[in-house]
């Protein structure tokens, strides 16, 4: 019996993002990425990491080894079948370890006895009882599973698991080896069986789920209810077809409803989030945004209510605090969902206030105007906001409306409607190119007298959809103006940064006013 045995409340996780993992198609690791990986779980405080399968590969064997030579607080694991050669292999794999265990497996349901395996029931028995023992040789760590429990016969899995205890096996699994299981079944399963089985007290119950009906961590989590003290589970829930139950989920659903599950894990949370980028960086399997704990929005808030909520009492939209899965913070995103209070408190963490209620509420205005453009507002976003309307300017000039063609071949040309001292106008001008077109438009109607100095654009943030920050600089009779403006066209951007210079030369405002802009 192992330790783990006498501790009816700790939940031993059992990490095998680098065997199961590693099963999933395009998921290979090599040595020095497996390495790297476990040095995390170690980190983390994973009880046992499954290293690989020791007899797959020469390079599977040298990544086992080597994770069992640098790893020293976490067990390390290898996958055998129930076969001399593989138990062989396994056990010198993880000679080097300071802690090792060999997980033996053979298939238990009558459809792979029959079909896969080829084997009598009574063989299979036998096998599993000898490679238990052949094991043993290597480790006193000796883990058995029954693969396809969860389809397997309850007589048969009795029988079975008696004799591998009696053979020295301190850990029975029961795998869901196809994601068959559910909830209420597979949670049963453990509580019968720890009850038939005479020396079930003798070992640790172990699940080991899979996601093909998305029911991965529910059943391990419904295992854990009925009496399994061990789960197995991947980082991300990587693993074969739909994966593996996912580590970070089980370990936090433990710890978020220890009412119901009264059960503790020697993990340290803080280091999820830089495990699942870790895992995703070397595998290439982006975490889907919605991903619980670890996805990018698991801890962000877009709708208003919700953003109202967090910021008087986080708790009311979280049950779990972002800084504990290695999060920096939780995130309220700003967008067209938002209300006043999350824009009004972002505004205020960059340092920008409004004098009035009416002040606020137009700049609110227009972040609702920018959000229906935009999918998220950044920061820079909502300070080119603010820019873009705290002149104090006469405006003279402004736009109403401006299409431009643009066609492979053929000169640009735009036109615009604009409205020059409330009288409404239209230009029309080519020009070598879409913005070339728009300035060369404005100055038919203005005839300005200024001449262009400087133009700069900007993406302010990142992606097709950001904000351009346009700045025209324009100069007349000496006197210098930096005009501004904030479209995601940046076309748009352009004439309004154009007609802002106009607006600034007509008030006398002069460019070292703006300088900085
Ligand atoms: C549910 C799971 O995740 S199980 C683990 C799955 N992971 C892997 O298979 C990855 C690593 N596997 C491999 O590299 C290879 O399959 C190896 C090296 C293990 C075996 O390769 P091969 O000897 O070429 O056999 P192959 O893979 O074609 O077939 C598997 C054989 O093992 C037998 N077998 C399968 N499981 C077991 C078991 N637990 N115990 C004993 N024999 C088993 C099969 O019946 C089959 O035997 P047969 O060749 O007599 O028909
Ligand atoms: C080898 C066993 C534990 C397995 O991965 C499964 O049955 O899914
Ligand atoms: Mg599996």
């Amino acid at each position: 019996m192992s330790d783990a045995a006498t501790q009816k409340d700790k939940l031993v996780i059992f990490d095998t993002t680098l065997r199961d993992g590693e099963q999933s198609p395009g998921a290979s690791m090599t040595r020095e990425e497996k390495i790297r990986i476990a040095k995390m779980l170690e980190k983390m405080r994973v009880d046992v990491i499954e290293a690989g399968f020791a007899i797959a590969s020469p390079g599977d064997f040298e990544s086992v080894r080597s994770v069992a030579e640098v790893i020293k607080d976490s067990t390390v694991c290898s996958l055998a079948r129930a076969v001399k050669a593989d138990i062989e292999r396994a056990g010198e794999a993880i000679k080097p370890a300071n802690s090792g265990r060999i997980h033996t497996f053979i298939a238990t349901s009558p459809i792979h006895m029959q079909y896969k395996l080829q084997m009598e029931p009574e063989k299979v028995l036998e096998q599993a009882v000898n490679a238990v023992k052949m094991a043993r040789n290597f480790t006193d760590n000796v883990e058995f599973s029954c693969e396809d429990a969860s389809r397997s016969e309850f007589d048969f899995l009795c029988r079975i698991i008696e004799a591998v205890i009696d053979a020295g096996a301190g850990t029975i699994n029961l795998p869901d080896t196809v994601g068959y299981g559910e909830p209420g079944e597979f949670g049963a399963m453990f509580g019968s069986l720890i009850k038939a089985i005479p020396n079930s007290d003798k070992a640790i119950f172990s699940a080991h789920c899979h996601n093909d009906l998305g029911l991965a961590v529910a059943n391990s989590l419904s295992a854990v209810m009925h009496g399994a003290r061990q789960v197995e589970c991947t980082i991300n829930g990587l693993g074969e077809r739909a994966g593996n139950a996912s580590l970070e989920e089980i370990v936090m659903a433990v710890k978020t409803r220890h009412d119901l599950m009264p059960v503790t894990t020697n993990i340290d949370p803080v280091h999820i989030v830089p495990t699942s980028r870790l895992v995703s960086s070397i595998t290439g399997f982006p975490v889907q945004p919605n991903k619980a704990i670890v996805g990018a929005n698991a801890f962000a808030h877009e709708s208003g209510i919700h953003q109202d909520g967090v910021l008087k009492f986080r708790e009311t939209y979280e049950i779990m605090k972002a800084e504990d899965v290695g999060w920096n913070t939780n995130k309220l995103v700003l967008g067209k969902h938002s209300g006043r209070a999350a824009v009004k408190a972002r505004f205020e963490e960059l340092g920008i206030t409004f004098d009035s209620q009416e002040a606020l509420n137009e700049a609110f205005g227009r972040f609702k105007a920018l959000a229906d453009k935009k999918h998220e507002i950044f920061d820079e976003d909502l300070q080119a906001l603010v820019g873009d309307s705290t002149h104090e300017v006469k405006e003279k000039f402004s736009l109403v409306g401006l299409e431009v063609i643009s066609k492979t071949g053929a000169r640009p040309s735009a036109t615009l409607d604009l409205v020059i001292e409330d009288a409404a106008v239209k230009a029309h001008a080519e020009g070598s190119g879409p913005v070339d077109a728009t300035f060369k438009a404005i100055e038919s109607v203005v005839n300005s007298g200024s001449e262009l100095k400087l133009y700069s654009v900007n993406a302010v943030t990142e992606g097709t959809d950001s904000l351009g920050d346009v700045t025209v600089r324009l100069e007349r009779g000496g006197h210098l103006v930096n005009g501004v403006g904030s479209d995601t066209d940046v076309v748009v951007a352009s004439a309004k940064a154009y007609l802002d210079a106009l607006n600034l030369l007509e008030s006398g405002v002069a460019a070292e006013a703006k300088e900085g802009v």
